[in-house]
């Protein structure tokens, strides 16, 4: 079975308290876009239990730590299926704030719920989801969401982009998720961005916020440098994704085509 586990961008991120088990509550919009992975899972005529390989963007670390093969390991633990081959053409660039990872073990779990007919509903997904990783729940719905708790409580928001242009730059630097929740000071916003959001696109710009943009910009001013870019090209919002380092700009028309990213993985296209 073949499958296109997608990236997601945040609208705004309130980074707002810590938690005692040392997560953070946040208030973000996810919203998924079109830049996706491969992955292909077939049942194994050769294998007795799986295996797995991967293409394209090299994942660092060990490929039993990949999030695909824990989100195997976490159904193989209580359900019954044929041996697999497991295999991933890595398209989303990682430490990029885009929840590449994470899209792929969500997508994992449904290939395998899909492919045995294990049964499991769409909730109980989403909770065997949260044991990978805070981002991988809002890949079962897959649909634009305002998140909060630990950015696994949904609410579902009615926001589209239909029909607006973006432009996704992620520079060759790599921002750790805990490292940049670690130089947040958190803190309650003023105004929830659930209703932040329902400002004009043309107004975010002054009012929708990415808390960890304080950090990184001053550890990476390339990454601030890129923002700008993308406003001084037109945009008409634009922001880093997440913890970073990916940076987007949302467009009323498609983009200028420029030079100025060539160092840069650069992607885009009409938004759904
Ligand atoms: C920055 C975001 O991408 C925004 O969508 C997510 O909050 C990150 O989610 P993620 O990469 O799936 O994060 P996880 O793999 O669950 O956690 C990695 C580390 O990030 C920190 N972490 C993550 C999520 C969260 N709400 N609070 C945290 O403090 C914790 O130190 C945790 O050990
Ligand atoms: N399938 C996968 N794709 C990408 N990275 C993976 C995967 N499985 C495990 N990882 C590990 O996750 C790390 C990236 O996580 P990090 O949270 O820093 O980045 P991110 O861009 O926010 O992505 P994500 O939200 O998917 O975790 C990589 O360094 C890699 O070791």
């Amino acid at each position: 079975m073949l499958t296109y586990p997608n990236a997601k961008i945040n609208l705004g991120l309130n980074v707002v308290e810590k938690r005692p088990d040392g997560y953070h509550n946040i208030e973000t919009i996810f919203y998924p876009i079109g830049l996706s992975d491969v992955l292909q899972v077939e049942v194994s005529e050769t294998c007795t239990d799986y295996s797995f390989s991967s293409s394209g963007i090299q994942i660092d670390g060990d490929p039993e730590d990949n999030l695909i093969v824990k989100a195997y390991h976490l159904l193989r633990s209580g359900y019954q299926f044929p041996p697999i081959d497991i295999s991933l053409i890595k398209q989303i660039p990682f430490g990029a704030g885009l929840g590449g990872g994470s899209s792929d073990a969500a997508f994992m779990l449904e290939t395998l719920n899909e492919m045995f007919q294990l049964k499991i509903t769409p909730g109980r997904l989403e909770k065997i989801a949260a044991k990978l990783g805070a981002d991988c729940p809002v890949f079962i719905k897959n649909k634009p969401v305002f998140a909060t708790g630990i950015g696994n409580v949904f609410t579902p928001i009615k926001l589209s982009l239909k029909g607006y242009f973006l432009l996704l730059v992620k520079p060759d630097i790599h921002v750790s998720t805990p490292v940049a929740y670690s130089m947040i000071d958190p803190q309650k916003p003023e105004v929830s961005l659930s209703e932040l959001i329902l400002k004009p696109i043309s107004e975010w710009k002054n009012v929708v916020k990415n808390d960890f943009e304080k950090s990184v910009f001053a550890k990476y001013p390339e990454i601030e440098n890129i923002k700008n870019t993308l406003y001084n090209m037109g945009a008409i919002y634009a922001s880093m994704s997440g913890s970073g380092s990916s940076v987007y700009g949302i467009f009323e028309s498609a983009p200028p085509k420029t030079e100025v990213f060539q160092d840069y993985f650069v992607t885009g296209g009409e938004l759904d």
